[in-house]
């Protein structure tokens, strides 16, 4: 397949430029802005993880979606699979830009989502720092959470279906059971040199930017929540609605502000944790890279048990679909109506 840079409207809008033009161009210049091959899986890097060290970069993809510009361009990386020797690319995606320039409530996650889907990827892997609402969740501590709770306040488009389509998708479980198994044995083949893991837990997503009131902190450990952070969702939710596997790797950074004999959490405290634990961070996911680029997990990669299902979640008879909806959704799901 080739991919080349896409564009939705006819008026070609500028590129995101928050680095030096000098820097950009240069940066920019140097990588082909096209890609031949199949690219099934993706990593969105959040804060501290702004690229992932030790990948080639192969292309940088400029893509405008009918949903705007993604955060970032998205970089093809190459990936020499240690099981066989394979090269597998990789997408990756800077969530709040290339200079950490998005709040979480300006991420443009619908961009970003219909972005990975319309270059083939069909499995998500998203790194997130957390603060801790658990006392043995501690700060560079892993965690594979396996719910969510819903603290945004309605800011943030959350869904493709609008606008004259209806669709409602299953949420019961809102990451990905059969990537999370995966992403957990390699965290546990990790365990001792350096990488603790907590195999489940409950996500708080709260607006921000600012951090939470302690008494907010203090009623989310009532409600049983492991982790905050800000920006699980509506990633999650529209990854399931594109039909994408997607799971996210949790990474303590602090305490938040329940905790009685640690500092509240800053910026500077994340920013240190996350820092200091980046070469654990990078050999996670180079481990979850390895195993998912697998053959015994080709299927799963491509999210065969998720493919086609959309069209059962559809309310509104195509007949009566407006035609501003059907293009965005033709454009996302190309030849499904
Ligand atoms: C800089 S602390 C708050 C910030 O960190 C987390 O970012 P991400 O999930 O993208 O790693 C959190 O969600 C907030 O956006
Ligand atoms: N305490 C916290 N609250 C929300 N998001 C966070 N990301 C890292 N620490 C956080």
């Amino acid at each position: 397949m080739r991919i080349l840079s896409r564009s939705y409207s006819s008026i070609s809008k500028p590129f995101f430029r928050i680095e030096s033009p000098k820097q950009l161009a240069r940066r920019m210049a140097s990588l082909p802005t096209t890609y031949d091959g199949s690219v099934p899986i993706a990593v969105i890097g959040g804060t501290g993880l702004r690229e992932l060290p030790g990948f080639s970069q192969v292309a940088s993809l400029n893509i405008e979606t009918p949903w705007g510009t993604p955060s970032s361009p998205i970089t093809i990386l190459h990936h020499e699979c240690k099981h066989n020797g394979k090269t597998v690319a990789i997408a990756f995606l800077s969530r709040h830009g290339p200079h950490h320039q998005i709040a979480p409530h300006e991420v443009p996650a619908r961009a970003n989502i219909a972005a990975l889907r319309s270059i083939g990827v069909r499995s998500i892997i998203a790194f997130s720092a957390v603060g801790s609402l658990q006392e043995e969740i501690k700060p560079r501590d892993f965690v594979i959470p396996d719910q969510v709770i819903d603290r945004t306040k309605g800011v943030r488009p959350w869904t493709f279906f609008e606008g004259g389509v209806v669709a409602h998708v299953p949420f019961g479980d809102p990451f990905d059971e059969g990537i999370a198994k995966v992403v957990r044995e390699c965290g546990h083949s990790l365990e001792g040199e350096g990488v603790t893991l907590h195999d489940r837990g409950t996500i708080i997503c709260m607006e921000g930017p600012q951090f939470s009131t302690r008494a907010e902190s203090k009623m989310y450990r009532s409600w049983g929540g492991s982790v905050i952070n800000m920006s699980v969702l509506p990633e999650a939710k529209l990854a399931r609605e594109a039909e994408i596997a997607y799971q996210m790797i949790c990474m303590s950074t602090d305490y938040d502000c329940w905790h009685e004999s640690t500092a509240d959490v800053t910026v500077e405290m994340v920013m240190g944790h996350m820092k200091a634990n980046a070469d654990n961070a990078r050999r996670f996911i180079t481990a979850v890279l390895d195993a998912l680029a697998g053959e015994e997990h080709s299927e799963l990669v491509q999210a065969k048990h998720l493919a086609g299902g959309i069209k059962f979640g559809v309310s509104t008879p195509q007949t009566s679909w407006s035609a501003e909806a059907k293009k965005k959704l033709d454009w996302l799901f190309p030849g499904y109506w």
